[in-house]
């Protein structure tokens, strides 16, 4: 699909919403968007806040200042049969039969039984539990059960899919097909707010993010351009070189020492080219790469309180 050509219409909204535990500020002024058709990824370090934002998302909890709007519906009248939800708990009933808690749950959300049993079947085969129909949930191991409880979440046809941590606790060959899954969902239109630990996977996966700190926004926007903006280069040189000597360099932000090389990390907008040609002669190179920094070092950084995001200023907006 060229996702250029095709206007995106917003399936949900939510605005400056803050929520209170205990005299306690827990999130405050979350405001993004989730388009149809787009993987927006909700990002964060433990207790940032992503599942309290989730849970007022799916009216399990109130918010206690801020509106959410899915298709033109706000707060207590949103459909919320119309959105899939795999929730960071995981646990369907137990001595209940996969087809049976499968058709269970599409009836729960108004969905016609014939269909949602053409989709379980269709969705079993696809996640290797083929013939798996009549076995109970507790006979199944922890990943099949999560395949049988992400089913559970798309099996209606959710305009909007909300996937807390959806990779966790599942094998590469399951993880892949799971982000083969979800790609080919929003694809086909459906609008994914995801929220995930596996910076890999969201890097290769997710259209835009929204990253939260102690309860506040950090970042939001496309990917690619988060990645211009934020991810400044580093360069890593194999040799005999002093760290020393290696910070007295131009525009340095920090050196890390690792098993025989140095990973240089560059300050904001320097280009790369140009600090090359900055290099003494004597320095030993054996190997050198440059590369931006990854979303997962953005998000230790901002996790850690180190500079980069200091450094950028308005990120913290
Ligand atoms: N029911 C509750 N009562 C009181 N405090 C709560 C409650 N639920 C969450 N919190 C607090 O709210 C903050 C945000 O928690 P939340 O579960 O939203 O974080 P998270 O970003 O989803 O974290 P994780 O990555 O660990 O799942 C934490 O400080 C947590 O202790």
């Amino acid at each position: 699909m060229n996702r250029s050509l095709i206007l995106l219409s917003t399936i949900l909204t939510v605005e400056n919403l803050g929520k209170i535990f205990k005299d306690k500020q827990v999130i405050s002024n979350i405001s993004f968007e989730v388009n149809q058709g787009e993987i927006m990824a909700i990002l964060g370090p433990n207790g940032a806040g992503k599942s309290t934002t989730i849970r007022n998302i799916m009216g399990i909890l109130y918010p206690d200042e801020g509106k959410i709007t899915f298709s033109n519906y706000t707060d207590n009248t949103i459909p919320r049969h119309k959105i899939g939800y795999l929730p960071e708990e995981r646990g369907l009933y137990k001595n209940v039969k996969v087809m049976d808690i499968l058709l269970y749950l599409a009836e729960l959300k108004d969905y016609p039984l014939d269909r949602a049993k053409q989709r379980a079947l269709h969705y079993l085969k696809k996640f290797d539990l083929e013939g798996k129909e009549k076995v109970s949930i507790d006979e199944l191991s922890k990943g099949m059960g999560q395949k049988v409880q992400f089913i559970a979440s798309i099996i209606h046809e959710p305009e909007l899919l909300i996937l807390d941590e959806p990779f966790s606790g599942l094998d590469p060959v399951s993880q892949e097909l799971f982000k083969q899954e979800i790609r080919q969902l929003a694809d086909n239109g459906t609008a994914i707010l995801l929220s995930s630990h596996q910076m890999n996977l969201v890097e290769e996966m997710a259209d835009r993010l929204f990253m939260i700190h102690r309860g506040k926004k950090v970042i939001y926007g496309d990917m690619d351009a988060v990645k211009t903006k934020f991810a400044n280069f580093k360069c890593t040189i194999h040799g005999d070189n002093q760290k020393e000597a290696l910070e007295q360099l131009p525009n340095v932000q920090r050196v890390e020492q690792e098993n025989g090389h140095h990973i240089i990390y560059l300050h904001k907008e320097i280009q790369p080219v140009w600090w090359l040609k900055q290099l003494p002669d004597q320095l030993d190179v054996r190997e050198l790469r440059l590369d931006r920094i990854s979303l997962h070092e953005i998000f230790i950084d901002i996790a850690t309180d180190k500079n980069l995001m200091q450094e950028a200023g308005e990120a913290y907006a």
